[in-house]
């Protein structure tokens, strides 16, 4: 079944005019891009017996075919985590006005960028600004092609790092006005004047740099290559603007703070903390009083953990390079650094690596199912080592970026089955959708997990109210809140 015409059968259920209309408006880009395989695979888990006994089989391709769509499309608003333990939110919220306006100043095209800041009408530390897009844009003849990472990070509102940059005109000077492309499959070579393969439009630029300094000296180039000056998705720069004040954050993992519920004076564990979001969060809820030890595995991320720390003013946390699955000790007097006695944390967050499959806006990924399925294992070792470490009467808050039931619901399921302590938790706030069919929980189970599942709102976006849609059209993500007996 085409997209369109998984379109027109949800379209059975709403408006089908409006929904038509935006559905075409927000396809602007190609589906994520995956290898068959992962295809499939995914489509198995969307449409998998559970979800069919429910629903009709072509409301769950429906929503597997939206899903690819919106994940190749960012979010519709930039989230702000506010540092409400520095000062209260609405003089966070006029500090930020005031700086995004000198941007708009230094701006060329000024008078289109958007300033408008809401405070969530439920989170009090989140600030949530509506992401203008995709906008009317034309392609130039001038092109710069980039790593589709770079071009991610230019649809949520970053200029062009010289180093995402693989290919430019072969004439291009500073000042030149080009037009970006974002390279899907990784298949343009380095240095190349023009690219003709898989590729998607972000926007339009001047350049900061000729392309000697690009590709043509011995040192590898830094800063910004391009400056967007009309982006297809326009949302301010964050870098460098009120850096103690406001944290880049998506809201899932903002959400993700609070369910944990950290209390001044608590010992708590982040056990995959890098580069520390969460772990600086869960510090300035409990307004730095306690202790947050932040552990992750390789050790140069552990310097982003510090540096988000000092930047933030938070001295509660203690990061420490260390493999979480061995974070137990058979030492009841070794207490200080990893590995610790069991029960030693009050509340731990297990924020697990994952298989990353729903962070937006992702074109393409060239993993096969290899990759996809190898998380599993590793999130279990982690589980044990995250209950041993829990004190009795504590708290486990387990949490992904990804939309597989294996390393969601069916991580629940399992955990419940191998730790007879352990019992599902209601969170709060509980602003996402429930977790999905599939894994065999019961309809009381799912209603306390929470899945944010942005391809359930996806044909709604145009007509939903404002904070409803910042809360649906998020990154995929998955919540699971657990207390040991
Ligand atoms: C989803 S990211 C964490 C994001 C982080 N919680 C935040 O909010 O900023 C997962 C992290 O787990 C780390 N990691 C992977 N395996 C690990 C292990 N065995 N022990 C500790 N950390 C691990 C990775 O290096 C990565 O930084």
């Amino acid at each position: 079944m085409s997209c369109d015409q998984a379109s027109d059968v949800c379209g059975s259920k709403i408006a089908q005019g409006t929904q038509r209309q935006n559905v075409e408006e927000m396809s602007v880009f190609p589906k994520i891009s995956l290898k068959p395989e992962v295809a499939d695979f995914l489509k198995s888990v969307f449409v998998n017996k559970e979800v069919l006994a429910a629903v009709d089989h072509q409301v769950a391709e429906c929503r597997f075919q939206k899903l690819l769509t919106c994940l190749s499309h960012p979010p519709s608003y930039t989230c702000v985590r506010a540092s409400t333990h520095l000062a209260p939110l609405e003089e966070i919220r006029h500090k930020l006005g005031e700086e995004l306006k000198k941007q708009q100043m230094c701006s060329s095209s000024a008078e289109e960028v958007s300033v408008q800041i809401l405070p969530h009408p439920r989170i009090p530390d989140v600030l949530l600004l509506p992401v203008d897009g995709p906008r009317p844009v034309e392609p130039l003849s001038s092109e710069v092609v980039v790593d589709a990472q770079c071009g991610s990070a230019v649809l949520r509102g970053a200029h062009v790092f010289a180093p995402g940059i693989v290919a430019s005109p072969k004439f291009m000077k500073t000042g030149d006005l080009v037009s970006v492309f974002s390279d899907l499959e990784g298949k343009c070579t380095r240095a190349a004047t023009s690219f003709q393969g898989k590729r998607v439009f972000v926007g339009n630029g001047v350049a900061q740099m000729d392309r000697f300094s690009l590709f043509c000296t011995d040192k590898p180039a830094k800063g910004i290559g391009v400056r967007m000056v009309e982006p297809l998705y326009q949302s301010p720069s964050f870098d460098g603007v009120l850096p103690s004040l406001a944290f880049l954050q998506n809201l899932p993992s903002v959400v993700v703070g609070h369910v944990l519920g950290p209390r001044p004076g608590e010992r708590i564990l982040d056990m995959c903390a890098a580069p520390g979001g969460k772990t600086s969060h869960i510090a300035a809820l409990m307004g730095d009083q306690g202790e947050v030890v932040a552990l992750d595995r390789i050790r140069n991320k552990i310097d982003r953990i510090r540096e988000n720390a000092q930047m933030l003013h938070l001295r509660s946390i203690t990061a420490y390079c260390f493999n979480s699955t061995q974070a137990v000790s058979s030492d009841p007097a070794h207490t200080e650094g990893p590995p610790f006695p069991p029960e030693s944390f009050d509340r731990v967050l297990l924020d697990a690596p994952c298989s990353g499959l729903g962070q937006r806006p992702n074109m393409g990924t060239t993993w096969g199912l290899k990759e996809i399925c190898s998380y599993q294992p590793l999130q279990r070792k982690l589980f044990h080592a995250a209950v041993r470490l829990l004190k009795k009467g504590g708290v486990l808050v387990y949490s992904t970026c990804t939309v597989t039931l294996a390393e969601n619901e069916e991580q629940v399921a399992w955990a419940l089955e191998t730790f007879p302590c352990l019992t599902l938790q209601p969170q709060e706030p509980h602003i996402g959708a429930e977790g999905m069919l599939g894994a065999g929980l019961s309809p009381e189970q799912l209603r306390l997990l929470q899945r944010f599942s942005p391809e359930l709102s996806w044909e709604q976006t145009g007509t939903t109210a404002l904070s409803r849609r910042a809360d649906s059209d998020t990154i995929g993500f998955f919540i699971a809140k657990f207390l040991k007996g």
